[in-house]
């Protein structure tokens, strides 16, 4: 299950998208009227025209980058595993309840559907929204077939080895630095998903600090992606950056800010950057446009010579086998993959509660 994308470029097509995208509790957190006019009277239509011509510079014959990649990888697992694999996706189509029957008209007497959310890491807007929103339609929808999802594998051995081995042959050219560049989410966020409510970016190097809240706590995630991929590749202190994209209006966001970072590079010496994304599994909008498009171009601009964008893990075999381990080891009964329960159970009422 991944993020989904508009039917087209066309605008009344990426209007539709944005306003379900944004109108989701869990992206935008605030009351229900508040948040409707915020998003229907001033970021649709105000950003709808933009999306759409940001859309158009990615967009294939195929379609949507990020469905074709998706569909890819179904068909990919598919080859590699005995059992039958279909793509959902949060916005858009298909979603959770067309796979479903999808899946069930193939297969009447299926017993049971394991969920695998193409985001490594947790985040409020993106693993919790994507996994509730397949339980409300699975509960709805009364399927004769149990649900289960695997837990965010950040920092599981088979994801990082694809991970790093999709690196690895970039190492080999001449860079200054590799910079590791996340969505962003707002800090709000985080301090919500805190399910100890005292330790996320309340105390010095939080992320480092053992904690309960790190189950649920997204830049702790990707700070252990990070570290465990410079860790087993080799990359020395001083050649990897951390950075975080994609901000949406004027709230402060996870820091720093790729776009504030790749403007700064340059005139700290860095003129020949890596840059990759491992918070998307497929690439994107986020990662074509607006890093190998306009990171690009502010780089070179504030100075930079030369600028690579890794590609997302997309259907590296390896990734391919990752997935294809967790669902063997599901058919045999290992439950260490499956997540049991959300943060969005555990915070204290007046908390993620409010955003309903
Ligand atoms: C408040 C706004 C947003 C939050 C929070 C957010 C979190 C978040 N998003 C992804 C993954 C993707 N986001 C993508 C596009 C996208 N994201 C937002 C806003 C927020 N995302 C918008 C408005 C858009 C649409 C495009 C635009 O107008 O900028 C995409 C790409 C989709 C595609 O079709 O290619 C992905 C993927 C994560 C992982 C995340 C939290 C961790
Ligand atoms: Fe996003
Ligand atoms: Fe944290």
């Amino acid at each position: 299950m991944n993020l989904g994308s508009p039917d087209s470029t066309e605008v009344p097509d990426v209007k539709r998208y944005l306003d379900e995208f944004l109108m989701d509790g869990r992206v935008i957190d605030k009351p229900w009227l508040f948040r409707a006019m915020l998003v229907k009277g001033i970021i649709v239509p105000f950003r709808a025209p933009k999306s759409a011509e940001a859309y158009k510079s990615i967009w294939t014959k195929e379609g949507s980058p990020l469905i074709v990649l998706s569909e890819q990888l179904a068909r990919a697992l598919d080859q590699e595993v005995e059992e039958p694999v279909v793509i959902a996706m949060r916005y858009g189509t298909p979603s959770p309840r067309e796979a479903f029957d999808k899946l069930l008209q193939a297969h009447p007497d299926l017993k049971e559907v394991l969920l695998i959310p193409m985001y490594p890491h947790y985040a409020m807007s993106s693993y919790e929204t994507a996994v509730e929103y397949a339980k409300e339609q699975h509960a709805e929808g009364r399927y004769p077939f149990r649900l289960e999802y695997i837990k965010p594998y950040y920092d599981n051995a088979e994801y990082l080895e694809a991970l790093c081995e999709s690196i690895r042959p970039y190492l080999d050219t001449d860079y200054d630095q590799i910079l590791f560049s996340y969505h962003g989410v707002p800090e709000r966020h985080i301090y919500k998903g805190d399910i100890t409510q005292q330790h996320c970016l309340k105390k010095e190097g939080c992320c480092d600090t053992p904690s309960a809240a790190h189950q649920y706590c997204y830049r702790h995630q990707c700070w252990t992606t990070t570290k465990e991929v410079a860790r087993r590749l080799g990359i020395p202190d001083g050649k990897w950056g951390f950075s975080f994209q994609s901000r949406l209006g004027r709230d402060p966001w996870l820091q720093p800010y790729t776009a504030q970072r790749l403007e700064e590079l340059p005139k700290e010496g860095v003129k020949k950057v890596l840059v990759a994304c491992p918070a998307f599994i497929s690439d994107c909008l986020e990662t074509l446009e607006e890093i190998a498009e306009e990171g690009k171009e502010s780089f070179v601009h504030a100075g930079g010579e030369s600028f690579t964008m890794i590609p997302c893990l997309n259907v590296h075999p390896l990734w391919v086998r990752a997935m294809a381990t967790w669902v063997e080891g599901f058919r045999a009964g290992n439950t260490d993959m499956l997540q049991r329960g959300s943060a969005h159970e555990l915070v204290p009422k007046g908390s993620i509660m409010d955003i309903i």
